[in-house]
């Protein structure tokens, strides 16, 4: 359930002709996703129907909303697939809506690839260098939220969660994503506006051709590697309901990665950095994970999802993400 605020008919339509945007004619409710109100509306301007989507905000504030909306619009403006916020007559892309932040943005077309292939995973290397050269002109900045200084404040809040095991390896990770922090090689990683959070989920196809990336509310100012990595991990894959869960899958990984660097090749220290980076992923997503888990902000509103994947997913790049990341660029080499 994704509706935390109804809004009425009315009201969105007020909204909708404020922006331009024509006469609603339908709006649903829409189920997925987890952290916000979202709707899909239909209008009509000029005798043609427009499809958009409205959210409205429960978790982010009015202040934290234009670092996230003018980068949605600026990499459009740069022809990048994403959705772009609509505009009132003042050009305010930032809406309320009963006192909470809203925005609405045009539909993508099409539906998520949860069991993508490799031509899949070779579209998403491709929009996501293409996204990472376009996003050097914007011209705001907004650090990771969910970065180093994130993942040091919120470690001890979850360790008298664990078991020894886990605490132990929480901790160590943590140590050593500190230490590479603090290496030459990390501070000459390429830096910019990255999405951080580009999950199956997060991206939209239409009949195999990729329509759209959203859900940039957890983007910021990180490295361009740390992004690519979060999408190794998501996209290249095995989820399955045994050991081999969190197990790579070379040609997928192989296919995105060449993609990738056809567009924007990975520098000396992105090339040393990458085994480093899709540790760190897997830490990400598995201490945002336990920490929802276990400490829900609003347990009304939040399905926490499986901490134990990226647990999984993090034991697995400990063993092997040097292996796999030499094997990876050596394969994406020749690919290229
Ligand atoms: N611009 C868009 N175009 C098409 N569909 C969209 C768009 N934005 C959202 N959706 C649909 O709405 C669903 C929920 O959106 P979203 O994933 O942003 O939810 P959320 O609650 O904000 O975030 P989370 O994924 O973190 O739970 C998506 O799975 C997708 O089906
Ligand atoms: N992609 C995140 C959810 C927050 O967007 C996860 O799978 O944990």
């Amino acid at each position: 359930m994704a509706v935390y605020t109804e809004v009425a008919f009315g009201e969105a339509a007020a909204l909708l002709h404020r922006l331009s945007l024509g006469d609603l004619t339908e709006l649903r409710g829409i189920q997925g996703g987890i952290e916000n109100t979202n709707y899909f509306a239909t209008t009509v301007r000029d005798g043609v129907a427009h499809e958009h989507v409205l959210t409205v905000f429960e978790r982010l504030s009015f202040e934290q909303l234009p670092y996230y909306l003018h980068l949605m619009k600026y990499l459009a403006g740069q022809g990048i697939p994403v959705p772009e916020p609509a505009a009132d007559e003042r050009g305010e892309i930032l809406h309320s809506v009963q006192g909470k932040p809203a925005a609405v943005v045009n539909k993508l077309r099409g539906h998520s690839e949860l069991a993508p292939t490799e031509a899949h995973c070779r579209a998403v290397g491709d929009m996501l260098a293409r996204m990472h050269l376009a996003g050097r002109g914007f011209e705001m900045s907004q650090p990771n939220l969910r970065g180093l200084p994130w993942w040091n404040e919120t470690v001890p809040v979850v360790l008298p969660h664990l078991g020894e095991s886990q605490a132990a390896l929480i901790r160590t990770e943590l140590a050593y994503q500190n230490h590479v922090a603090a290496g030459s090689a990390y501070t000459a990683l390429p830096r910019g506006p990255v999405h951080a959070d580009l999950f199956r989920d997060n991206v939209m196809f239409d009949d195999g051709e990729l329509t759209g990336f959203f859900d940039f509310y957890f983007a910021g100012n990180d490295s361009f590697l740390f992004d690519l990595a979060v999408c190794l991990n998501d996209w290249c894959i095995l989820h399955a309901a045994d050991e081999r869960d969190g197990q790579h899958d070379a040609g997928r990984a192989r296919a995105m990665i060449a993609a990738y660097q056809a567009v924007r090749p990975l520098s000396m220290a992105e090339r040393q950095l990458l085994p480093a980076m899709l540790r760190a992923g897997a830490l990400r997503f598995w201490l945002s994970r336990l920490w929802d888990w276990h400490l829900p902000r609003d347990a009304s509103m939040l399905k926490p999802h499986d901490p134990t994947h990226f647990e999984r997913v993090l034991r697995e790049r400990v063993r092997h993400a040097q292996a796999l990341s030499a094997s990876l660029l050596e394969e994406a080499c020749v690919a290229a």
